[in-house]
């Protein structure tokens, strides 16, 4: 079984290794959408495969670090590219969520990196 729970947060970033006339490589901002899907069985008792209350919690310091920050200040976010954030999110949410099975980030409804962890 499959459980999805998505996340939004607000953050500034430029992407600076994209060429000057790149318009990324400006200051700018999204609205991004972070989707954590976790796989597993569905415990016979609760019905779930985790409660989604503890992905919230689990995942709630990490979004504190992202939202309404520039990412580039961020160790580890110094390109935050989508595919960028989204290896950074699963490096460290895997451990207090080991059911963690991918990460798709949304730096637009359009526009989305997904990482399975490989
Ligand atoms: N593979 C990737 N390509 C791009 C990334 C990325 O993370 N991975 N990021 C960017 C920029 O961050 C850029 O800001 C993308 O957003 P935006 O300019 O808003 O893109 P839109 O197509 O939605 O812009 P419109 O103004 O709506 O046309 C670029 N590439
Ligand atoms: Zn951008």
């Amino acid at each position: 079984m499959k459980i999805t729970q998505a996340f939004h947060f607000e953050a500034a970033h430029r992407l600076p290794h994209v060429a000057e006339t790149h318009r990324c490589h400006r200051l700018h901002g999204h609205s991004y959408r972070v989707e954590l899907e976790l796989q597993g069985p569905v415990d016979p008792v609760t019905g779930f495969v985790v409660d989604f209350f503890d992905i919230e919690a689990a995942f709630g310091p990490l979004l504190a670090r992202l939202d309404h920050h520039f990412l580039n200040e961020i160790e580890g976010l110094e390109n935050p590219t989508a595919e960028l954030i989204a290896i950074w999110i699963f490096e460290r949410i895997r451990g207090p969520l080991p059911q963690l099975s991918c990460v798709k980030v949304f730096e637009t409804p359009d526009c989305w990196a997904e990482y399975e962890g490989a």
